[in-house]
């Protein structure tokens, strides 16, 4: 114990993981991964046999249709020795013909000679299928579990290998064979290429005729560069290397599931096995989503759709009973969200950056990528407001929402007075809370005067205005005289007043989005210390849109 408060003991740890034998960094000059991997869907299996309560057989059959339409290519559907659910559903998908032709499923079996053969039975009829056998391999499991030798655990390897090729060879259809040490991280390196050569001996691929060797992050032991260096080892070093597929496993135990992904493939790997959103065992495998979508980032097509993540989560959440996190890369509600004032504002400029410029690519400051690509909204995902936020983002959401192209001094006023209301509720504000603080604080304000009717004419090369106000219930008459129509209603408001201020800004447009041929303008005035003003109005008249505008100033300085 190293002190009376601390009753963690990092002394009780070692590592228990194994260097390869040689130094392998080939994959450390590597820059990014240029090419898709085969990418092999285990949400059916792994992530399955993680669920508090696993998918039921109509579950899985939807889940089963939505990894095809997310374009998967390997599905490994279950372990159809572990229950009447995980067999039915594969003679389900097999009877019903509801395997596309460009699909190949895979099945997990353990070494055991009555699950392998179970295994084939529930196998009958497919037209094509990978047999997946697995034996662990590790210190750990050698000596705790099986308590045997490495000559006894190579031994139910091999085993397992010629039972597979002997009931393939039996039965009908065309069947790949697939071979993990299981918890090969816990593997001495040599000891796992000794075992998968044993095996891969046994089956002889070709080229023509390739077999996947998977060597699995079962647990997360090391670091990243550990396994990248152990998987160069074994890709370097494995026999009939190019008549095998050398896939991965990864599982997150200590976060870096896709770390371990990324790096392998740079080492290496061929191809990938994980799940949607990291679903599976503990901390779950690898999120084929993020994976995938970082390569897309990178300028490369990862060969899967994700282009409706919005519904994939849902309905993944709703199969699985599972929830994807709010800050799960790319999928999480959050994560292109920015609530805090300077990201909103490089966002907003950047938005209209792309829209100025027309790039030939993405360039966002904070959106790494495009959230539309895979079916996010600019509008409800991106800027976000509460106390945290600034004018920029108020602004862009008035303007992207509702159409409000407020000036840009007059946004630091409303970008205030919105983020208090946030502050003073403590909660977020959506866009129509936003619209609504907006109108009442600034638009058409009506008190203590409200128009009623102005009428203009021109006159000795200036402007009369006559202009009708209800003060305090009661009806009254102003005239004024100026330059311009606003001139001259202020010159009215101010004869009859003893307000003191002059017109220090003036803007307008038409309102495009939400109503039709509105106008809307904005009125700046500034009283004589200083102290500057806003107030907006709305009508469909620009003239009067602009005198409303004014009129909301000056009831706002009252
Ligand atoms: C890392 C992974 O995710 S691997 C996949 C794990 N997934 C699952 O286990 C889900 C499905 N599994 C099951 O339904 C069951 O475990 C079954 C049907 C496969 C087997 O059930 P059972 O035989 O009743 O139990 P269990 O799995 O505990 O068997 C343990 C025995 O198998 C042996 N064993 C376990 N895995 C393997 C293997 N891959 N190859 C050979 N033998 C194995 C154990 O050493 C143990 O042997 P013992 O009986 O001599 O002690
Ligand atoms: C069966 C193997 C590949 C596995 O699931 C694991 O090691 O995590």
């Amino acid at each position: 114990m190293k002190g009376d408060l601390i009753s963690m003991n990092s002394e009780k740890y070692k590592r228990q993981y194994f260097m390869p034998p040689e130094e392998c960094l080939d994959w450390a000059r590597k820059e990014y991964i240029t090419k898709a991997p085969d990418w092999c869907s285990v949400d059916l299996r792994d992530g399955n046999q993680a669920l508090i309560i696993p998918m039921s057989l109509d579950e899985k059959v939807e889940f089963f249709k939505y990894l095809v339409k997310v374009g998967f290519k390997e599905i490994e559907v279950g372990f159809p020795a572990a229950s009447e659910t995980e067999y039915t559903f594969l003679r389900t998908l097999i009877e019903q013909d509801l395997i596309p032709d460009d699909v190949t499923i895979q099945v997990l079996t353990q070494a055991r000679e009555h699950i392998i053969k179970r295994t084939f039975e529930a196998l009958k009829g497919a037209k094509r299928a990978i047999v997946h056998v697995y034996n662990s391999t590790s210190l750990a499991q050698r000596e705790q579990v099986f308590k045997k030798s490495k000559e006894e655990i190579l031994k139910i390897a091999t085993d397992g290998a010629k039972l597979l090729k002997k009931l393939a060879d039996e039965t009908e259809g065309n069947f790949q064979f697939e071979y993990s040490p299981e918890s090969f991280t816990g593997t001495e390196v040599e000891y796992a290429l000794e075992v998968c050569n044993a095996v891969l001996d046994i089956w002889k691929p070709s080229p023509d005729w390739k077999v996947i060797i998977n060597l699995p992050v079962t647990v997360q032991l090391s670091m990243t560069h550990v396994y990248a260096s152990q998987i160069e080892y074994m890709s370097k070093h494995m026999k009939y290397r190019d008549s095998v597929v050398l896939s991965i496993h990864p599982h997150n135990d200590r976060g870096c599931g896709v770390a371990d992904t990324e790096l392998a493939l740079l080492a290496g790997a061929d191809r990938v096995e994980g799940t949607l959103f990291g679903n599976g065992e503990r901390t779950g495998n690898v999120d084929i989503v993020t994976v995938a979508l970082n390569m897309y980032s990178h300028g490369v097509d990862p060969n899967l759709d994700f282009s409706n993540l919005p519904e994939l989560t849902k309905n993944y959440e709703r199969l699985t009973r599972m929830n994807v996190y709010e800050r799960q890369p790319y999928s999480g509600k959050l994560v292109f969200a920015a609530f805090s004032g300077s990201h909103q504002d490089a966002i907003a400029k950047g938005m209209h950056w792309i829209d100025d410029r027309h790039p030939d690519y993405w360039s966002v400051p904070y959106l790494p990528i495009d959230p539309k690509d895979i079916g996010r909204e600019y509008e409800s995902d991106v800027i976000r407001i509460n106390s945290q936020s600034g004018k920029g983002g108020i602004g862009y959401v008035l303007e992207e929402n509702f159409g409000f192209h407020i000036p840009g001094k007059m946004r630091e006023d409303v970008g205030y007075t919105v983020k208090d209301v946030s502050d003073k509720q403590h909660r977020e504000l959506v866009p129509k809370d936003i619209l609504d603080v907006f109108k009442t604080v600034y638009v058409n304000i009506s008190s203590p005067i409200a128009l009623k009717e102005c009428h203009f004419i021109q006159k000795d090369g200036g402007i009369e205005a006559e202009i009708s106000l209800e003060k305090s219930g009661v009806d009254k008459l102003y005239h004024g005289r100026g330059n311009g129509r606003l001139d001259a209603v202020s010159n009215a408001l101010q004869r009859h007043s003893d307000l003191d201020y002059s017109i220090v800004s003036y803007q307008e447009h038409a309102l495009t989005v939400g109503s039709n041929s509105k106008a809307c303008s904005y009125v700046a005035i500034q009283k004589p210390n200083g102290t500057v003003v806003w107030g907006a109005g709305i009508h469909e008249d620009i003239i009067t849109a602009s005198v409303l505008a004014l009129i909301s100033a000056v009831n706002r300085i009252q």
